[in-house]
């Protein structure tokens, strides 16, 4: 929640995000070691495939989060912006972004096991020069996907093309993530909203 004693201002409205993103990225290093298959990668493959793609995994679960609201943005239970305050806080393109792709995940009816496959699959759909041995990850991506096939084979035998629309989801992901990058980094240069430490190391990680 933000800080009771400040003004209720952009200011504490950023610091607030910036402090929950801190932490969203914290919970996501841990979640990733319990991906079957991540922890055989290479210590700086992981660091890698983490410092490529956290912006996105962290998109997604916000989207998820938001998709029960048409125009608010649920970036936790009890932190939710609507046009207003994102306007205020100067993130109404990105949190534009956000809700189109909320809105995607509304659409096909997005559920939280599709969500946690969809999650893995962006991890592991990392693009980063700096990976090593890229036929592992490329073999933990194929069995994350088979995985998304499999799960929708049996649940909606039905729907063939399912798997695929919820793959496709993926390049709007993607664009959100760089939308945001692009919020962060003309925030941060602008200055005035404390940032922590490991939030900026990955930060600076994506603009390499
Ligand atoms: C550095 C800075 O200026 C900043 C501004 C807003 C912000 O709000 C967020 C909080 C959690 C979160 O998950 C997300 C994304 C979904 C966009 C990653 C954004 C985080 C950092």
């Amino acid at each position: 929640m933000p800080d009771p004693l400040q003004p209720d201002t952009a200011q504490r409205t950023l610091t607030t995000l910036c402090d929950l993103a801190d932490r969203e990225l914290v919970v996501i290093i841990g979640w990733a070691k319990h991906i079957p298959g991540f922890l055989s990668l290479s210590l700086a493959d992981q660091m890698s495939v983490l410092q490529s793609v956290w912006l996105e995994v962290l998109v997604l679960g916000v989207a998820y989060r938001s998709i029960g609201c048409e125009d608010e943005v649920v970036f936790a239970e009890d932190f939710v912006l609507d046009e207003e305050m994102s306007r205020v806080a100067g993130l109404t393109e990105l949190n534009a972004a956000i809700s189109q792709l909320a809105r995607r995940f509304r659409a096909l009816n997005v559920d939280r096991e599709e969500f946690v496959m969809l999650k893995a699959i962006a991890l592991t759909n990392s693009d980063s020069v700096y990976i090593e041995d890229m036929d592992a990850v490329q073999k933990l991506r194929d069995l994350l996907h088979q995985g998304l096939l499999e799960l929708e084979c049996q649940r909606r035998p039905d729907d063939p093309q399912r798997a695929g629309r919820l793959l496709l989801t993926l390049p709007l992901l993607r664009q959100t993530a760089g939308r945001a990058l692009t919020t962060f980094y003309s925030i941060k240069t602008r200055g005035g909203v404390p940032m922590h430490k490991l939030f900026l190391e990955m930060l600076e990680a994506m603009m390499d």
